[in-house]
Parts: structure tokens; sequence; C-alpha cells
């Protein structure tokens, strides 16, 4: 795993388990619960739809990744309440490095 996802992987273990929900974001939306975890999630993600979109008729490239870094911190936040993190994503990316995407799409099929 890269250094910023272990590290921002362990810092979101610590706000689970520990943080308090009046002092961390991570805490409100873990005990806010996941529906409203992934409401956080699709909104990012049409966050991320529409910063994309502009900037390819700007040019500036700048609000893209700063809405896709918000798309994938809650996503991780999601994970992490499902009780897995990046690794497990990490893995599953690795695992499809010998395989073409139209193979893998054909694979889940069968
Ligand atoms: N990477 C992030 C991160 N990215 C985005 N955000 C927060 O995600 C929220 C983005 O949602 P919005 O823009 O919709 O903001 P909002 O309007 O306040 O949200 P709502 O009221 O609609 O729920 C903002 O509050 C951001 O501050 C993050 N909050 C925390 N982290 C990491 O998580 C760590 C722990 O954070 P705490 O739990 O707050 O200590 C931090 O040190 C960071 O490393």
């Amino acid at each position: 795993m890269s250094d910023v996802l272990s590290q921002l992987t362990q810092i979101l273990e610590e706000r689970k388990q520990a943080a308090d929900a009046d002092s961390s974001y991570v805490a409100s939306l873990h005990k806010k619960g996941l529906s409203k975890i992934l409401e956080k999630v699709g909104e990012e993600a049409v966050e991320t739809i529409i910063a994309a979109k502009d900037a390819q008729h700007s040019g500036d490239n700048s609000d893209v990744i700063y809405e896709t870094a918000d798309l994938w911190f809650h996503s991780l936040v999601m994970l992490s309440h499902l009780g897995e993190d990046a690794s497990a994503v990490l893995n599953e990316l690795a695992r499809r490095f010998d395989m073409s995407g139209l193979e893998e799409k054909a694979s889940r099929n069968k």
C-alpha cells in the first residue's frame, strides 16, 4: 500500500475505534451510520463527475483532483464501516493485472 493510503487507513481505524463524534468528522460519520456514509459517497461521486466535465472545457484539473480525493476518502470510510480497508481493494486490482478488462467482464457473466 502507498504511504498515504496506509497512513490514512491507520487514522481511519483509530477514529472508528476511539474518536469522539463531536471532535472527529470520521467518528461522526460512523455514528450517523452506513446510510449517511453512502449518501456522502454518492454526493462526492456526482461532484467528481461534474468537476471532470468542467475540467474538459476549462483545461483546469484542480477541482476534479479535489473532488476525487473527497470521493476516495468517503469510499475508504465506507469500507472501514464495513470492516474492510484499502488493502482489500488494492489486492483485487492486483489480481486483475494479468486479465484484460474485456476478459474480466466476460468472466463476470459465467
Ligand atoms: N481526508 C480527509 C477528508 N477529506 C474530506 N473530508 C471532509 O469531508 C467533508 C466533505 O463533505 P462536504 O464538502 O459535503 O462538507 P459538509 O457540507 O461539511 O458535509 P455534510 O454536512 O453535508 O455532511 C468535509 O467536512 C471535509 O473536511 C475529510 N475529513 C477527514 N480526512 C482525513 O481523515 C482524518 C481524520 O479526520 P477527523 O475524523 O475529522 O479527525 C483527517 O486527519 C484527514 O487525514
